[in-house]
């Protein structure tokens, strides 16, 4: 299983003072929430962590070698990415958007096999979008189309997930059934780092929280010592009302 240490982090947010550099490690078995209002760098954070985005300072190690020392193969192997924005390229089907999951995979010019099929049938059917298979990608829903990208990425097999707002488009029961994907990953020894606007769904799924203030300030650590009404209404400049549900705290924006 894989882990991502992050060490001395500044992501590169144009026009913005470095603010605190990040220091932890997202561990095989754990589920890290990340939290902030909009235009924070959650998003940003998230394609540094993925190698995609260069950062201003400091580094990313996946399994303790330098991100930027490994092939995109070998990162693709281990660390799967949820976008939240999407451009589909080219026409394609719900089944053969699910088997680019493969690729990473597969060398260049082979062709899927069956056990790729299997896979991918497979996470289909475990995100509810089996009975779409045959769909073009086009044609689907904003909730079925965020179901396919999970889909696919479950279908890649990554040892670690970095989510973007992986709850985007979905209902209330699809939103707990990807939290319970998810935390599922993380029970069988995967990581997880997940960006998520919903404090309700971070303070029941997620054992770790980091914090990221709009000018560059962060704090984490365990879920437990994160969600302090003071500190999130400060990240949110936003008065909340706290409720206790089912041994979870509950969050609701105070008129
Ligand atoms: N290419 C770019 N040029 C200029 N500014 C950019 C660029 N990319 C991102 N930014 C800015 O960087 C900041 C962080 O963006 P980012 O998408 O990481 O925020 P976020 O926390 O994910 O926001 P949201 O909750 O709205 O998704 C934003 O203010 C954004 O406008």
């Amino acid at each position: 299983m894989s882990r991502l240490d992050i060490r001395e982090l500044v992501v590169d947010v144009p026009g913005r003072a470095d603010g605190r550099a990040l220091t932890l490690c997202v561990e095989p078995g754990q589920v890290w929430g990340v939290l902030g209002p909009n235009g924070a760098g959650k998003t940003t954070l998230l394609h540094t962590l993925a190698g995609l985005r260069t950062p201003r300072r400091g580094e990313v190690l996946l399994d303790g070698r330098p991100l930027a020392t490994l092939g995109r193969r070998r990162v693709a192997q281990r660390l799967g990415l949820v976008f939240q924005e999407r451009h589909d390229g080219f026409p394609a089907t719900v089944r053969e958007t699910a088997l680019i999951g493969r690729h990473p995979w597969l060398s260049p010019w082979q062709m899927e096999g069956g056990e790729d099929l299997r896979l991918a049938e497979a996470a289909l059917a475990r995100l509810d979008v089996d009975h779409l298979a045959d769909r073009l990608v086009s044609t689907l829903s904003g909730g079925e189309r965020q179901r396919l990208t999970i889909a696919t990425v479950l279908t890649q097999a990554p040892h670690l997930w970095l989510a973007d707002e992986p709850t985007n488009h979905l209902d209330l029961h699809h939103q707990t059934e990807v939290m319970a994907l998810l935390a599922g990953e993380a029970a069988a020894g995967r990581a997880v780092m997940m960006c998520l606007h919903d404090l309700n769904l971070a303070a029941r799924w997620c054992d770790h929280l980091l914090l990221l203030y709009p000018d560059g300030e962060a704090c984490w650590g365990p879920a437990d010592t994160m969600l302090e009404p003071a500190a999130l209404e400060r990240l949110y400049g936003q008065r909340l009302a706290t409720a206790w549900v089912d041994g979870a705290p509950v969050f609701v924006p105070a008129r």
